[in-house]
């Protein structure tokens, strides 16, 4: 079923895993001015994840946390672009790991879903100013094990799942992460050597619901139009009766979900 231990650690990428942390995220930072290199910093239990716009995150005991903390040389697009490639290596890890029928699919703009459920957020937190991103942290959470409770979620939440609770199988952290930083980096050598393009042709070929109506929501503002797929930034891309429209950013829900 799975090539699990079939790949190499990418060369001159550190690897640190601890036993415990308050957020990988904030570890990566603490970490950050003692590394000479990219390094992927893994945590065994995290007691203090953050999600996107503030919100927190959640780990049972044999989830997978971890962030990849890395310098990028082409400013905050470039850094935001490896989100789209963090979300691509996650799915693939979980393919190679579980099988090629695995059901699982890609929202933008990054988490991983399984039979429709959410398994999988990122989260890119970096440091620099004036354009320049000193450190970026992508921070990656993986319900392997568990799912965390629906009464901790927003009540339009997408539903969280786990790989176990879904398929019965069980992966490890430490396997996941030899898969996931293996992926990672062979998507990145893509990125580096092609741009964009072949990313988001394969982030398109693992969307979501692609051709339905879905909602896009900003602060107070909702958008609803058909989802066209993503540009060449990243940015979602929704047919409206008011024409197209091209969002950078937002929470999207999708209808009966
Ligand atoms: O809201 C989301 O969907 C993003 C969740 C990101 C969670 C991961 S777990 C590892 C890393 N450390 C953190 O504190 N957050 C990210």
């Amino acid at each position: 079923m799975s090539d699990r231990g079939a790949w190499t650690w990418p060369e001159g990428v550190g690897r640190h895993v601890l036993d415990r942390v308050d957020s990988t995220n904030a570890e990566a930072f603490r970490l950050a001015p003692h590394l000479s290199g990219p390094a992927w910093i893994m945590a065994r239990r995290q007691e203090a994840g953050r999600g996107r716009r503030g919100r927190a995150w959640t780990d049972p005991p044999g989830n997978f946390a971890a962030t990849l903390l890395t310098r990028p040389a082409n400013g905050p697009a470039a850094a935001a672009q490896l989100s789209f490639i963090a979300a691509l290596a996650v799915h693939e890890a979980l393919i190679r790991l579980c099988g090629p029928t695995l059901p699982v699919a890609l929202k933008w703009p990054n988490d991983v879903l399984l039979n429709g459920g959410k398994m999988s957020g990122i989260l890119l937190e970096s440091t620099g100013s004036g354009g320049h991103v000193a450190a970026l942290a992508i921070g990656i959470g993986v319900n392997l094990a568990a799912a965390p409770d629906l009464g901790q979620l927003e009540p339009q939440a997408t539903r969280p799942v786990s790989l176990k609770g879904e398929t019965g199988l069980s992966v490890s952290p430490d396997d996941f992460l030899d898969a996931l930083a293996a992926a990672f980096d062979q998507w990145q050598r893509q990125f580096n050597a092609y741009g964009f393009s072949p990313i988001r042709n394969a982030w398109m070929a693992r969307a979501a619901r692609l051709g339905e109506t879905l909602t896009a929501r900003t602060g107070s503002s909702e958008t609803v139009g058909r989802f066209e797929g993503i540009d060449e930034t990243g940015s979602l891309i929704l047919t409206t009766p008011r024409g197209r429209q091209v969002i950078p950013a937002a929470d999207i829900y999708f209808s009966g979900a």
